[in-house]
């Protein structure tokens, strides 16, 4: 990214906050003057003293004078100097953290509203993302810091040193101003080298953080198959990358310094002896060594500073592009906003809730087809089910009709309107989920049960328990509907994703393996519920439990990712096929025969 591109991205951030930006490039141009006002103090000093010398004949009084005089001034302008250096620390630091929430906040925003298919890219799992935002904000106020604190104040300062050399003397002007390009160039060439070295740092960092991440979330499993050994090599390697590319990232640089360094004393002796030479001559005072030397020091202050600068700003760069490309992903943006009916359009005030997939294909972001020319029909008010070996799609076509994904080919229609032209959050508004993994927030049960209605009363969260038969035992827990819902069991957790959907109580509703992990009689408790609510909602289960498929309007047979067969129980078990074969060793796991005479007797 270059230094263009940086800038135009940040400025819309960046522009709220012009009036600390006027104010700090104010004071920046008062501390390069400032800056100046020693180097031209001490050559006043040095030239009075050899006067006085030469003379012999200043009172005791006179030197007294010049003294106090010369301390006067160099005090104040070290008092105002603190000052102009705080007001910039302060303006700067407070842009800092101002950008730095901005950004923080902006790229929040942005990465909820994409598309779930950006969550399925490796380079954007959990803990990489994580990383990248972090150093992102991180180097990029670090870099709006540095340019006010030290950038943009030390070369107005060098600049206007140089300017009062080539005033003075313009070869003492120019021996300053050589070593620029030479500097230049070996900064340029350790930039070249270091580039490489810190896109692999940037990556190592990102891979570091997500592999720590996926450590802590699978801990019950590597210690359940003692992998701790081989979880600790792993994370091992990864550091050991790491440190090896930060140590080589190092090693360039201490090489480069080095060569700057001898740049640098090259244009101390180059301005030393030229002013020599022109004193002793006699074009110049005495003082002129010390002002000449004071002054270069100042235009060399930042280009020895250079490399520092330059440093830290490639590796914002290399962060920042990665932050950028990041919250500016359009492609996968739901884009709410723009869809051509947003939830005003009255057409979601009357709508039935048909929903068709039509020649639907679908592959996701890694390569693996899920979906092959599948038609569909959900039909308003009824229930329809799809059945399927493990892996068959059945998940990936729910996710793709509530609009987490899109159709790689073919269309999917809601009301006869394609399913694009909706708001994706409308459509989610209006549908119902349960998956088959629910995800439990950190907080109460209270708090993780109203999620499903944020403005919900005590009283509703309380019913929505109940129909999740979930209320007595919520009683039991120390405390209550205070308690950390983390605690649950795999059981209690689904139905708290089962009460969720009662207290949204949406028109349609998509179920997802519903009843997985609950015991028998908690199964019969929720399927009876769900019952309830299915009456006259557009329902689309997912289930390998014979009983919530049999019950079913149309049920759907899927296998590798196609549809192989629909009708009702009755007529797809009569065709025979994988629904004869799924149902019949439902049955068998069942002992369907030795159940039926224990219990009917
Ligand atoms: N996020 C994903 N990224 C890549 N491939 C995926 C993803 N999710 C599912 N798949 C693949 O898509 C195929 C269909 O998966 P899907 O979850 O839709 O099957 P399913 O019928 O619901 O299975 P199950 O009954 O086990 O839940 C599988 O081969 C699976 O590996």
């Amino acid at each position: 990214m270059s230094t263009v591109t940086l800038i135009k991205k940040l400025w819309p951030f960046v522009q709220k906050y012009r009036q600390s930006l006027i104010g700090a490039f104010i004071l920046t141009g008062v501390g390069a003057l400032l800056a100046q006002v020693t180097p031209l103090v001490m050559e006043y000093t040095v030239n009075t003293v050899q006067e006085i010398l030469d003379k012999k004949n200043q009172t005791q009084e006179q030197i007294a004078w010049i003294v106090g005089g010369l301390v006067m001034v160099l005090f104040a302008k070290e008092i105002v100097n603190l000052l102009v250096q705080l007001g910039q620390k302060f303006l700067s630091d407070r842009l800092r953290f101002r950008l730095a929430a901005d950004l923080h906040n902006y790229s929040i925003k942005r990465m909820v509203s994409y598309h779930l298919s950006f969550f399925a890219l490796s380079q954007n799992q959990i803990g990489k993302l994580e990383k990248r935002i972090d150093k992102g904000i991180e180097s990029l106020t670090k870099t709006v810091k540095n340019l006010f604190v030290d950038i943009v104040p030390m070369f107005a300062n060098a600049l206007l040193a140089l300017a009062l050399m080539y005033k003075k003397n313009i070869w003492v002007g120019v021996c300053a101003t050589l070593i620029m390009p030479l500097y230049a160039l070996i900064s340029r060439e350790q930039s070249k080298r270091q580039k490489l070295i810190r896109r692999n740092i940037q990556q190592f960092r990102e891979e570091k953080a997500n592999t720590l991440f996926n450590l802590i979330e699978s801990i019950f499993v590597v210690k359940s198959f003692v992998r701790e050994e081989y979880e600790t090599g792993r994370q091992w390697k990864l550091t050991q990358q790491l440190s090896d590319s930060e140590v080589k990232h190092h090693r360039t640089n201490y090489l480069f310094d080095g060569l700057k360094s001898i740049a640098e004393q090259l244009g101390v002796v180059m301005v030393f002896v030229v002013t020599i030479y022109f004193v002793l001559n006699q074009q110049m005072t005495i003082g002129a060594i010390l002002l000449h030397l004071m002054l270069f020091n100042n235009v060399s202050a930042p280009v020895r500073h250079l490399h520092r600068i330059y440093d830290e700003y490639s590796e914002a760069l290399t962060y920042a592009e990665g932050f950028f490309d990041m919250i500016e992903n359009n492609s996968y943006l739901e884009n709410s906003q723009s869809k051509t009916i947003n939830p005003r359009h009255p057409v979601h005030k009357s709508f039935a809730g048909t929903f068709e997939m039509k020649a639907v294909d679908f592959v996701y972001p890694n390569g693996k087809q899920a979906l092959k020319g599948v038609n569909l029909h959900l039909e308003a008010g009824k229930t329809t089910a799809l059945v399927g070996l493990s892996g068959a799609g059945k998940s990936s076509a729910m996710n793709l009709l509530a609009g987490f994904y899109s159709p790689t080919r073919g269309e999917i229609l809601l009301d006869g309107k394609p399913l694009t032209g909706y708001d994706p959050h409308w459509i989610r508004r209006n549908v119902g989920l349960v998956m088959q993994k629910n995800h439990i927030f950190s907080g109460t049960i209270e708090e993780n049960i109203r999620y499903g209605k944020l403005e919900a009363t005590p009283d509703e969260i309380v019913a929505a328990a109940k129909q999740a038969s979930l209320h007595e035992q919520i009683l039991q827990m120390p405390n209550g509907y205070q308690t950390e819902a983390k605690a649950l069991s795999g059981g209690q957790q689904q139905r708290i994703a089962i009460a969720r959907l009662f207290l949204k109580n949406p028109p349609i509703i998509f179920l997802d393996e519903p009843t997985a992990s609950l015991d028998a009689i908690t199964a019969e408790q929720i399927k009876d519920s769900i019952d309830a609510i299915k009456k006259n909602r557009t329902v689309l289960i997912i289930s390998h439990s014979i009983s919530q498929i049999m019950d079913a309007d149309q049920i759907y047979v899927m296998q590798e990712g196609e549809i192989i067969g629909k009708g009702s129980h009755e007529t797809l078990y009569a065709a025979g096929g994988l629904y004869r074969e799924i149902i019949d060793s439902n049955a068998r796991t069942l002992n369907i025969g030795r159940l039926a005479a224990t219990v009917l007797g």
